[in-house]
Order: structure tokens, then sequence, then C-alpha cells
């Protein structure tokens, strides 16, 4: 009884006080206010849900607050994006922490990004790590599409990299690969000691692209072996993780980890000795390096560059410093891996190696030197090299990013989203190639039209349009003539106990797709 009384005296106190406090003025204008606001911003997420579910996006694995698909992301992305096709299809949308990524994996999709939509997709992701090295961008590989980018690739098609500058330093690749052809004979004659071309090709392809930049090779001197190992983690770093790109609000841990330091001490280095070699080419005239018996100055890189500086204000110092640093990191990795893969290829087909070398020494007959029109009729050589570049794409992905909103293959792409196009994934499409999981140099032989120029889309190892490799050229006259000197003069085998079947293809994650362990073969028998 007294609990009911109780009650009733409560409800009816509670009542009294409800009833002020909503009719007072103050407290009703705040409720009137809330339910404004409210009802505004629930207009404003139920407008923008319905234009997100009108959006048409590509199918996408689940993804983690924050991380997006980071935790989904394995080394060897390439084969990981292709088999993660398998369940989602060619084009799939992922997120690198807060960044939307769009991966094509088929020839019809590379064909409507570097093709249909080149201009839309012209951009390159900028990363602020390769920002920082790289010069504030002011290099060709990720400077955004516009003027600056335009005067940069056509110096470089044009004046660096033409056929012509390829044809000139003709001397320098012959000269350069002799040399290597005569390592390989000291370790060759009766010991028979595995050789580590790997470490051959490397440094073969160091020392090309020195000569053709600087004048001179930096292989032997401190400094310039300092340079070289900074470059290797100059290219470490572009395709490393930085929390700053990705989890902007973990942009502090590349701080506290050391990370940020690492990238600021490999720019001083790189730019340190950068700053030396244009300081040595302005000092010396060309009877001075004549006089210290260097190679012919009057063609490097920098000089031509310098030239342009001379004549054009928008191509300052740090242009130049970018270009050259772009000159390595696209010349020097690419090269030795594609030879790395080619011979281990060849080595694990002898039938392959039998017929190259077949064709190799017919074209020759006694000559000695291998020249540019040899090489042009060695349609076998160019089969081989052709198919290693589909089967070992070196650089995986094509990188770009979108300038605007587009739609692609019925999808919607919103500008900033960055694309990646798995040019390894399309060289292994069973859409697109007969047995794509064999090494079969004679499939370019049946269909040769096929090619890697940028206009078959199903083969984009130089990428195609507006943003395709300038280097083409230079790099497809190295990478023959190595070859063609390595088959004439040697007789290749494996090292003892290794059989064909057996040779180790494990490949390194990186940008560039490079063997995992290092090649060792024997030279059995050498003819010069
Ligand atoms: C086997 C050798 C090579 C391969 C497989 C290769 C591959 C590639 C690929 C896939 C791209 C991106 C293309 C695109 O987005 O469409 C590229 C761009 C580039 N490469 Fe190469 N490359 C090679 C050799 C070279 C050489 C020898 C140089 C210079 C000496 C070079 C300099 C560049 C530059 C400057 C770019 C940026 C072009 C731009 O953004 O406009 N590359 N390369």
């Amino acid at each position: 009884m007294s609990n009911g009384l109780h009650r009733d005296v409560l409800i009816s106190f509670q009542q009294i006080e409800m009833d002020e406090f909503v009719l007072h003025p103050f407290f009703l204008s705040v409720i009137i206010f809330s339910v404004i606001y409210i009802l505004k911003k629930w207009i404003i997420l139920s407008k923008s849900c319905s234009k997100r579910t009108l959006l048409v996006l590509p199918p996408s694995p689940r993804k983690l607050p924050i991380l997006g698909n980071l935790h989904q992301l394995r080394p060897l992305a390439h084969r990981l994006f292709k088999s993660l096709g398998r369940k989602y299809g060619p084009v799939m949308l992922l997120h690198f922490g807060s960044r939307p990524v769009i991966i094509f994996q088929s020839a019809d999709g590379a064909k409507e990004v570097v093709n249909t939509h080149d201009l839309v997709f012209a951009n390159r992701p900028e990363t602020r790590v390769a920002k920082r090295l790289l010069y504030d961008s002011k290099d060709i590989s990720i400077a955004p599409y516009g003027e600056y980018w335009r005067k940069l690739k056509s110096i470089c098609v044009l004046q660096l990299l033409s056929n012509k500058r390829v044809h000139s330093f003709q001397y320098i690749r012959e000269e350069e690969t002799a040399l290597v052809m005569k390592k390989i004979k000291s370790c060759s004659g009766s010991s028979s000691a595995p050789v580590n071309l790997s470490q051959l090709f490397m440094t073969l392809s160091n020392d090309i692209i020195c000569r053709s930049a600087f004048g001179k090779k930096y292989s032997q001197e401190e400094d310039g072996n300092k340079f070289l190992s900074l470059i290797t983690e100059l290219m470490q770093l572009l395709g490393s993780f930085s929390f700053r790109d990705y989890i902007p609000s973990l942009s502090w841990m590349d701080r506290a980890s050391g990370f940020d330091a690492r990238v600021g001490r490999v720019a001083k280095g790189i730019d340190d000795f950068l700053d030396h070699v244009i300081q040595e080419h302005l000092n010396y005239d060309d009877t001075d390096s004549v006089k210290l018996g260097e190679t012919r100055r009057e063609t490097t890189f920098i000089k031509i560059l310098l030239k342009i500086n001379s004549e054009d204000v928008s191509i300052d110092k740090d242009s130049i410093k970018a270009i050259i640093l772009d000159v390595f990191v696209g010349g020097t990795d690419t090269a030795s891996a594609t030879l790395a893969w080619a011979m281990t290829e060849l080595l694990r087909h002898p039938i392959v190696l039998n017929k190259l070398q077949k064709e190799i020494r017919e074209i020759l007959r006694d000559k000695h030197d291998v020249t540019d029109k040899d090489l042009e009729k060695m349609h076998y050589l160019k089969a081989v090299v052709k198919e290693t570049l589909r089967y070992h794409t070196p650089v995986p992905f094509l990188a770009r990013e979108a300038r605007e909103d587009v739609k692609v293959m019925g999808y919607d792409v919103a500008a900033g989203t960055m694309i990646l196009t798995n040019a390894w994934a399309i060289g292994r499409d069973p859409a697109s190639w007969d047995e794509p999981e064999k090494f079969k140099p004679e499939r370019f032989l049946i269909n040769s039209s096929i090619d890697f120029m940028g206009l078959d889309f199903e083969l984009v190892p130089f990428g195609a349009g507006r943003r395709r490799c300038p280097g083409i050229a230079i790099s497809m006259a190295n990478i023959e003539l190595v070859l063609a000197n390595l088959l004439q003069k040697f007789e290749w085998g494996l090292p003892q106990g290794i059989k064909p079947e057996d040779l180790d293809t494990t490949e390194n994650p990186g940008g560039i797709i490079h063997r995992k362990n290092p090649l060792f073969a024997v030279a059995t028998h050498c003819y010069f």
C-alpha cells in the first residue's frame, strides 16, 4: 500500500516537472534546433548513400576499417592478385588503407586503361617517398601529366634514348660485353667453376648505364660503389610501404620507425654524388677528358642535359639529377633481371638453347664480333626475348592514377583512384595465350605480329600509351647483344647435380622481379 502511494506521488511529481521543462522557451528552442540538425544530417547521409549505391564499383574482397585490404596483401602481389582474380574477376577493387585501388588483369582491361582512356589515366600515383627521392617529382616517371612532363618525355625520347643515340652508344655495349665474355672465359677453362651470371649481368648493366650517363664507370671507385648501393636502397624505398601515404593518421610511425630518416639519408647521399658528377662535367672540357683517358664525354646524358639546361630555364639542375635517377632506376635492374630470367629458361629448356645457339652460329659463322645488323636477322633470339618478357615480366604492374571521374568496363572510377594493370598476369592469361604456363618462344614465330611496342594489349611489359617506357630500343640492343655473345662463344651447362627441371625459379619480391637466388651456370667450352 505504502509502495503504491509512493509510486503515485512520484509520478505526479515527475509530471509537474516535465510540463515545466517542456514549456520553458529556452529548452523548446534547443529541441527544435536539434531536430532540424538531425533531420538535415539524415537527409545528407541518405543522399550520399543513395549516390553511392548508384555507383557501380568493381567486385571487392571484404575490407577492414582503417586497414582496408592491407592485411590481405603478401609479397609477390602480382601472383596474389592473379589468384584473387579467379574469385573476383579481371577487374577488382581493393583498398590500401584509405586509398582505393582498382586492379585490371586482362588484355581488354589494359586496352581501356592505357589506350581508350589513356589521357584520363596519364598520371602516376604519387607517394611522398617518391616525391622526396625524385626531387619533388621532377623526373619523368612520376611527374604529373602536363607541360613539364611532356617536355621531359620528349627530351628522353628524342635526345637521350632515340634510335640514333642508341646506335651511337654501340661501342659502349660492345666493349662492356667483351669484358664480360673475357671474365667468363677466365672462369671456364679446366676448372669449369660455376659463374655467378646474376652478378655479372648486374655489373654489366650498371657499367653500360654509367658510361652512357656519366662518361665513365664508377663500379671500381669507392664513391661510385657507394652511389650504386644507394641506388639499390632507393629502389627498395620506392617499393616500400609508408604510413603517410596509406594511413595518414599513423604517419608518425614513419618518423618513429626511422623510415623518414633513411629516406633523407639516401636522398642526401645521391644528391651529393650527382652534384659531384655534374661539377666534374662543368670543370672539364672535351680536351681534358681526352687527356684523362675517359670515354668520349661529348655523348654523355649529363652533357646533353646540361646543354638543354643552358637554353631552357625550366630544366634546372634538380631536373637533370631526377632524369639521371630515372635512367638508373629504369635501365639497370630491368635489363639484368631480364637477362637472368632468359638464361634461366634457356638452361631449363636445352632444346630451345640448342636451337637458339644454332641460329646465332649460322648467322655469325666465323665472325667474332656481333653487330646490330647480325642481331636484326636473329628471329628466334627475338622470340626468346619476347617470351622471357611475357613469362617473367620484370615490371609486373603499370601504375596509373585517374585524373577525373570515368566509367571503365561498366564500372565507375573516381578521380584520384590508383590503377594497377597487372602486366605479369596478362602475360599468363589463358584467355590470350595458349598454354600460358609453358616457356615456348615458338609462339612468337607462329604469330610473329604480336609485339611489346604497346599496340598488342596481351603483351605489355613496357606499358603503352603516353606513359609507355622510352627505353625499349636501348634495352633490346643490350639484351640481344649479351645473349648472342653468351651463346656464340660458350657451351652452357648447370652446376653438378642440378637437373634442368630442378633449376630454381623462385622470385624475389619488389617493384622489379628478380630471381631470389643468384643464377650459377658453367661455361663448359669456350670458342674464342
Ligand atoms: C627490360 C627493360 C625495361 C622494362 C621491362 C621497362 C618497363 C617499364 C614499364 C612497364 C614502364 C611503365 C609504362 C607504363 O606505365 O605504361 C616503364 C616506364 C619508364 N621506363 Fe622503362 N623499362 C625497361 C627499361 C628502361 C630503360 C633502359 C630506361 C632508361 C634508360 C627506362 C626508363 C623508363 C622511364 C623514364 C619510364 C617512365 C615513362 C613515363 O612515365 O612517361 N626503362 N618502363
